[in-house]
C-alpha cells in the first residue's frame, strides 16, 4: 500500500514550477519533504492530495493510477486522502462554524445523518476542542484551535494517507506537540501514510522515518 508521485512536473498557467519529481509515502511510514523556498513541495503535495493535475507523470494510489483530480476522482478513492495546510485560515470556510468544518467533508459524500455528530464528537475530543469552541466561527477562535479543527477535518474520513504541508509552522509549541501526538496515535492506530513537508530540520529529523528533498 502506498501513495506515489511519479515523474511528476506541474505548474501553473504554463510556467513549470514542479520537474520530474518522484515521491513514495508507504502505509505507516512517516516520510519528510524538505526543499528551498519556491521549489514546488507544496504543489507536489497538490499534485498528490488530487487536488492539482500534473503536466507529465502521475499519482498511483493503493496500486491504482489516477487520472483527473477533484471531482473527476471518485470519492472513495478522493476520501483516503486526508491534507492539513499551513494556514487553516485560507483552508477553512468563514462561515461555517468548526464543528460543521469538521462534519463538511461527511455531509459530502451523504454518511448516514445520525453518525455524523458522534463522529464529529470523537475527533473534536482527540483535537482538544471543547464544546464552546464547536459552536464558533474561524474568526472567533485562534489559529491554533483553528488547525486544530482542520485536522479533525483532515482525519474525518480515516484516511490511509496524510499530507502535512508545513502544517505546525504558524502554531505555537503546545499546539504543534498537539497536532503531532493526535497523528501520531492516528498512524498507530490504522497504519495511515504520513508526508510532512517543512523547512525545520529539527522537526524532520524528530518526526520523519526518512526525508526527502525537491530541488
Ligand atoms: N496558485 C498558483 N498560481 C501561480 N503560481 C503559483 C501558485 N502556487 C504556487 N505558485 C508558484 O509556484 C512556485 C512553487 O510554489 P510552491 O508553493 O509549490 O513551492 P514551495 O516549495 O512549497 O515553497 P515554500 O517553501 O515557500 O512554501 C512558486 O514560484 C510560486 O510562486
Amino acid at each position: 500500500m502506498s501513495l506515489v508521485a511519479d515523474g511528476v512536473s506541474a505548474g501553473y498557467h504554463g510556467r513549470r514550477v514542479l520537474t520530474d519529481a518522484s515521491l513514495t509515502i508507504g502505509a505507516g511510514e512517516t516520510v519528510g519533504l524538505r526543499g528551498p523556498s519556491g521549489s514546488g513541495k507544496s504543489t507536489l503535495v497538490r499534485v498528490l492530495a488530487l487536488l492539482h493535475a500534473p503536466d507529465a507523470g502521475h499519482v498511483t494510489l493503493d496500486g491504482e493510477r489516477i487520472a483527473g483530480v477533484r471531482h473527476r476522482v471518485p470519492a472513495s478513492v478522493r476520501t483516503r486522502i486526508g491534507v492539513l495546510f499551513q494556514s487553516p485560515r485560507a483552508a477553512s470556510d468563514p462561515r461555517l462554524t468548526l464543528a460543521d468544518l469538521i462534519a463538511e467533508p461527511l455531509r459530502a459524500v451523504r454518511h448516514p445523518r445520525e453518525r455524523i455528530a458522534g463522529r464529529v464528537a470523537e475527533l473534536a475530543d482527540r483535537a482538544g476542542l471543547t464544546a464552546d469552541l464547536l459552536v464558533r466561527r474561524p474568526h472567533a477562535v485562534s489559529d491554533g484551535q483553528l488547525q486544530r479543527a482542520c485536522l479533525a477535518r483532515a482525519l474525518v474520513h480515516r484516511p490511509r494517507y496524510l499530507l502535512c504541508d508545513e502544517a505546525t509552522t504558524m502554531l505555537d509549541a503546545s499546539t504543534q506537540a498537539l497536532v503531532a501526538a493526535v497523528i501520531t496515535a492516528e498512524q498507530q492506530a490504522t497504519g495511515m501514510g504520513v508526508l510532512v513537508v517543512s523547512h525545520d530540520p529539527a522537526l524532520l529529523s524528530r518526526w520523519a522515518d526518512r526525508v526527502t528533498e525537491v530541488r
